[in-house]
């Protein structure tokens, strides 16, 4: 597999690149799509059957990635099957492509008033992609007892880093979000423990589930 040198070491594109690409994208399509299904090597003919079709090039779409593997088309396609709004990604991106998972770095403040944009912008400069009141002394204290980390943080609201900005955060909005997302981390964690026998079985060693907000 021939490796482009331009998909190595790919960034992560932030949140707002990633509005762009929404807004791009719902602006075109009426389509609302309630089910996403993504097409390995030579599969794209599974969106062969949709109904009102659109697609869309990955290369035409703002800030999205492309396809570099043969078989893989590299076209979003939305349309409908049953009667069910869908959207095909028609070719997938692979680590070998150069693609990584996204990391981040999280930042901890003492708390417990929230950042001023002073603040929060030195902690951008330093790097940080988000920043909490919790977990590091959590992971800290677990790292020195030997206990490896799973760290979840569900990510409430942004951090304003403009002075011109009227919202302000605050801890009613963070509950808010909390409440709203509660049950999809349930099922995250739900899926996790289920499955940590497998963790437990290849490292023989003990983890502990530390769930932030
Ligand atoms: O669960 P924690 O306490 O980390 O949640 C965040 C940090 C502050 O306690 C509070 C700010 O709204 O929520
Ligand atoms: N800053 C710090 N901690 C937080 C925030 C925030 O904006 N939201 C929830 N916890």
């Amino acid at each position: 597999i021939h490796l482009k040198e331009a998909n190595r070491h790919r960034n992560c594109c932030s949140f707002d690149d990633c509005k762009l690409t929404t807004e791009w994208l719902l602006s075109r399509t009426r389509h609302r799509p309630k089910i996403a299904i993504v097409c390995g090597s030579g599969l794209g003919l599974l969106a062969d059957n949709v109904s009102n079709k659109q697609t869309f090039r990955y290369e035409d779409i703002p800030n999205f990635p492309v396809s570099t593997v043969p078989g893989h088309e590299g076209c979003l396609v939305f349309g409908q099957i049953k009667g069910k709004s869908c959207v095909f990604m028609q070719g997938r991106f692979h680590l070998y492509e150069g693609y990584s998972l996204c990391k981040g770095v999280y930042c901890m403040v003492s708390g417990p008033n929230f950042e001023t944009i002073a603040e929060a912008r030195m902690l951008h400069i330093l790097g940080s992609d988000s920043v909490g009141m919790s977990t590091v002394p959590e992971v800290t204290v677990a790292k020195h007892c030997g206990l490896r980390v799973l760290g979840l943080s569900l990510i409430t609201n942004k951090v304003s880093l403009d002075y011109s900005r009227e919202e302000k955060v605050n801890h009613e909005e963070v509950l808010q979000i909390s409440k709203m997302r509660a049950e999809m981390l349930q099922n995250v964690l739900l899926t996790f423990i289920a499955r940590s026998h497998q963790v437990e079985t290849i490292n023989n060693s003990n983890c502990i589930y530390s769930n932030a907000v």
